[in-house]
C-alpha cells in the first residue's frame, strides 16, 4: 500500500514502477487506485490511497486532526494496509510545512497493532526543488528512529526526474 499526504507523489510512483516512465498527467486520487504490476515473474497488487478525501479535504490541519481524534479519511489508510507486504510512505520533501501532519499520520498508522512488524520505506519525493530536505533531516523530522519494531528504509528520490533511472541520494537503510 502507498500512502502519503496529499500531492507528495503516491500516484507518480505507480506510475514510474507501473510503465518505467514518469508522467506529467496526474490527476489527484479520489479513494483509491488498485493496480497490479508485473515485474518478471513477480506480480506486484498495489494500493495507491488518496492522500484526503474530497469530502473532507479541508480538515487537515493538525489541529483538527487532534481535537477530533483521527480524521475519518485517513483511518481508510489504514484499512488498506491490513495484510500488506509494506507499507510505502511518501512525502513531498520539499515542503517542510507539512512534515508535522506526515509524522503525526504515519505514527498513527504504524500504531495500529494489525500492521505491527509491518516493513516500511519512506521516500521523500521532489529532491529535484530547490530546498528540499536531504534524508538525515527526514529521519530526524519523521523521528523514523523511534520506529523500532519493524524494517525502515528511508530514500530521497525525484521522481519526476525518472528518464531511465530514479535519483536516489544518499540511501540509508535504518534497520
Ligand atoms: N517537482 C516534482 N514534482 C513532482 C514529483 N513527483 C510528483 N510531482 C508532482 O506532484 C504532484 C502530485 O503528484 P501525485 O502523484 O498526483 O501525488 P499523490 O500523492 O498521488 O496525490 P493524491 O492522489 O492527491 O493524494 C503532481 O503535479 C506531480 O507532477 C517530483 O519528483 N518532483
Ligand atoms: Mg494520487
Amino acid at each position: 500500500a502507498i500512502v502519503g499526504l496529499q500531492a507528495s507523489g503516491k500516484t507518480s510512483f505507480v506510475n514510474v514502477i507501473g510503465s518505467g516512465q514518469w508522467s506529467e498527467d496526474v490527476v489527484p486520487t479520489v479513494g483509491f487506485i488498485f493496480r497490479k504490476v508485473r515485474k518478471g515473474n513477480v506480480t506486484l497488487k498495489i494500493w495507491d490511497v488518496a492522500g484526503a478525501w474530497p469530502f473532507l479535504s479541508s480538515r487537515v490541519s493538525l489541529d483538527v486532526l487532534l481535537s477530533e481524534g483521527q480524521p475519518k479519511f485517513r483511518s481508510m489508510w489504514e484499512r488498506y494496509c491490513h495484510g500488506v507486504d509494506a507499507i510505502v510512505f511518501i512525502i513531498d520533501s520539499a515542503d517542510p510545512e507539512k512534515f508535522n501532519t506526515a509524522r503525526f499520520e504515519l505514527h498513527q498508522l504504524l500504531g495500529h497493532p494489525a500492521l505491527n512488524g509491518v516493513p516500511l520505506l519512506v521516500l521523500g519525493n521532489k529532491n529535484d526543488l530547490e530546498g528540499h530536505v536531504p534524508v538525515k533531516d527526514l529521519i530526524r523530522d519523521l523521528q523514523l528512529d523511534k520506529i523500532t519494531d519493524r524494517p525502515v528504509s528511508c530514500y530521497s528520490v525525484c521522481l519526476s526526474c525518472f528518464v531511465a533511472a530514479v535519483e536516489i541520494d544518499a540511501p540509508l537503510v535504518l534497520r
